[in-house]
């Protein structure tokens, strides 16, 4: 069954107990749910295996970024596993994600999104300065997402407050997966690109990452169904 709502909730744990803990808490009806690189490093692919049994798409948020040779082979295996969503960064250029997309495309019956990551959601116009980029935020990933949809990706990992730029630019197929989710009144932490879960998804928000807003939430289901209810989400 395809999950209804649009939140993936990110299992950002240092272990392997803690974040099965948490997924059998959820519902794969009422979210999807995200491995970063903390839980990937402790737990390796076991943990997909066990979010796959639990019956959740599990997005393996990597974000690699190498030599192409080296992100297509780590792209392909990632499908071969059978995660719903990997990622590369689309700084890594167009012969990186072209190699990815081609590894992608020869295997047989997969199902995977390949999306590249374009400005983090951490960042602002000053941290770009600091390496180099005299671009805003704004301009600097309709830059990486034109390069991204031309190289043969299925979307980018975006802020919100660029999702409507987008998904008029590039058209409303090219899926926008966007963190720095933060319901109104909630802790910012280190994230400087944010928006509600509403405005996300009317500004033309695909998929919601949302990680410390739910898991660090004295009730977190309380929280998922909340959000599920403001957007309208029928389970
Ligand atoms: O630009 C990006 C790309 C990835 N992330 C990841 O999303 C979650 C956000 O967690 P919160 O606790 O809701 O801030 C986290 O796993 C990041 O690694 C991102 O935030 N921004």
């Amino acid at each position: 069954m395809t999950c209804p709502s649009p939140i993936v909730v990110a299992l950002d744990y240092p272990t392997i107990e803690q974040a099965t803990a948490m997924a059998k808490r959820l519902d794969p009806k009422l979210c999807r749910v995200k491995v970063g690189k903390e839980l990937f490093t402790k737990a390796g692919p076991a943990i997909l295996d066990e979010l796959h049994e639990l019956g959740f798409d599990v997005f393996l948020d990597l974000k690699f970024h190498d030599i192409p040779n080296t992100v297509a082979n780590a792209v392909a295996v990632a499908a071969k596993v059978g995660v719903w969503m990997v990622n590369v960064h689309a700084s890594g250029g167009r012969r990186m994600m072209e190699a990815s997309a081609n590894a992608l495309a020869q295997i047989h019956d997969h199902n995977t999104l390949l999306i590249a990551v374009t400005v983090l959601t951490s960042m602002d116009e000053t941290d770009l300065v600091e390496v180099g980029i005299d671009l805003s935020p704004q301009d600097h990933v309709m830059r990486l997402a034109k390069l991204a949809q031309s190289s043969g990706m299925d979307g980018v990992v975006c802020s919100a407050q660029e999702s409507s730029m987008l998904s008029e630019t590039l058209g409303k197929d090219f899926v926008l997966v966007t963190p720095g989710i933060r319901p109104a009144g909630s802790d910012q932490g280190d994230q400087k690109r944010i928006m509600t879960p509403v405005q996300a998804m009317a500004a033309g928000s695909h998929y919601l990452v949302m990680g410390r807003p739910i898991t660090q939430a004295q009730d977190p289901i309380q929280v998922l169904t909340q959000v599920n209810n403001e957007l309208g989400v029928v389970a």
